[in-house]
């Protein structure tokens, strides 16, 4: 059996530069961090109401969906197997649906939504979108604090939504069972191909007993392997629901110059690929599995330049070559806009058939 990822809980109520000191280790060191949820930051009701839309929508004729395809954007409606997030290593599409909401103005979509769903879906994910902002902000504060950014505010302000339109992304995620996707072959494919997060920070929400996630571990040998991530881990089983699990993302990474770490990821089959056992005790992966994740980017047009923070520049003087290389050029500072676009091209295969 494949052993559980040791991923820190942190329960955010706590002494707030403890909990900032914590929560910048848990991110230098692993790159995933359990928030307890406690229900105070996202309402237990808020979360449920939408994984229940979530299955609602998914089941929704394909002629429906279809009138909500993704676009450029990365807005819409990804149809199974229509994202490939790791091309390099697999044979064909991640074996996954999803429907990714950009952000709202007034509580309005700014994109088509399946005209079939009750009039509650709109105000139910403009409020859940809202709420997850809100708890990014909080999450930003307290990295700038255990950062000592100049000023603290730097990534709360970087995440300011009166100062512009970001590529922040509410995705519903859904992932058939095996058994109704007969081409798919467990040991050879996969529900979500390994990657890093493109974002600042995501917040996955899971429904408990479904198994699948995986993280990318370093052994002391070096040698990687991946270590499933349990959706309830021990001492979190009495709170009134999962905790949201938090990882640090590329644009993260890149801005503390590999200080905080962007960790690769994927989902997998019952007996998946490059797993020796993928169920931990109490979960299942052989039905249906529902998720869902908040991908918290900056302002779009923000220079991604490093952090004015004392530890990040002396890591950065230490660890030269750290940085994720985000394909800027020469040094060339790129923004945040530019480097979500570059990571899109790679993964939308059919959308971007050639070479811009
Ligand atoms: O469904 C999950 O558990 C993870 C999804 C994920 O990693 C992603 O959509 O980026
Ligand atoms: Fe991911």
């Amino acid at each position: 059996m494949a052993q559980a990822a040791k991923i820190p809980i942190i329960d955010l109520s706590g002494d707030e530069a403890q909990v900032a000191h914590d929560l910048v280790e848990a991110a230098i060191e692993h790159g995933f961090i359990y928030i307890r949820n406690t229900g105070k930051d996202i309402p237990v009701e808020a979360i449920d109401d939408a994984f229940n839309l979530a299955r609602k929508l998914f089941a929704l004729p394909v002629e429906e969906k279809q009138t909500c395809l993704i676009q450029k954007n990365n807005r819409g409606w990804s149809s199974m197997q229509y994202e490939t997030l790791d091309p390099k290593n697999q044979r064909v599409g991640d074996f996954k649906e999803a429907f990714n909401l950009g952000e709202f103005q007034n509580a309005k979509a700014q994109q088509p939504l399946p005209p079939s769903l009750p009039p509650t879906a709109e105000p139910l994910l403009s409020a859940l979108h809202d709420k997850c902002h809100a708890l990014c902000l909080k999450l930003c504060h307290l990295l700038g604090l255990g950062l000592a950014a100049q000023p603290p505010s730097f990534f709360a302000g970087a995440h300011d939504r009166s100062a512009g339109p970001s590529g922040t992304i509410l995705r519903l995620l859904h992932y058939p069972p095996l058994s109704s996707v007969p081409s798919a072959t467990p040991h050879l494919d996969v529900r979500a191909g390994a990657h890093s997060d493109y974002g600042s920070m995501t917040l996955l929400f899971r429904i408990a007993g479904q198994a699948g996630l995986e993280i990318q571990t370093t052994s002391q040998d070096g040698g990687s392997k991946w270590a499933p991530v349990p959706v309830v881990p021990p001492g979190t089983e009495g709170d009134p629901a999962p905790p949201i699990l938090l990882n640090i993302g590329d644009l993260l990474s890149y801005w503390t110059g590999g200080l905080l770490r962007s960790t690769v990821h994927h989902v997998v089959f019952p007996g998946g690929r490059g797993t020796e056992a993928t169920v931990v005790e109490g979960e299942t992966d052989s039905g249906p599995r529902y998720s869902i994740a908040y991908f918290c980017h900056p302002v779009g047009s923000m220079p991604l330049t490093p952090v004015p923070s004392e530890r990040v520049r002396r890591f950065i003087a230490e660890h030269p070559a750290e940085g994720d290389d985000n394909g800027g050029k020469d040094g060339k500072v790129v923004t945040a806009d530019e480097h979500l676009h570059m990571r899109l091209r790679a993964s939308y295969l059919q959308m971007y058939p050639e070479k811009e």
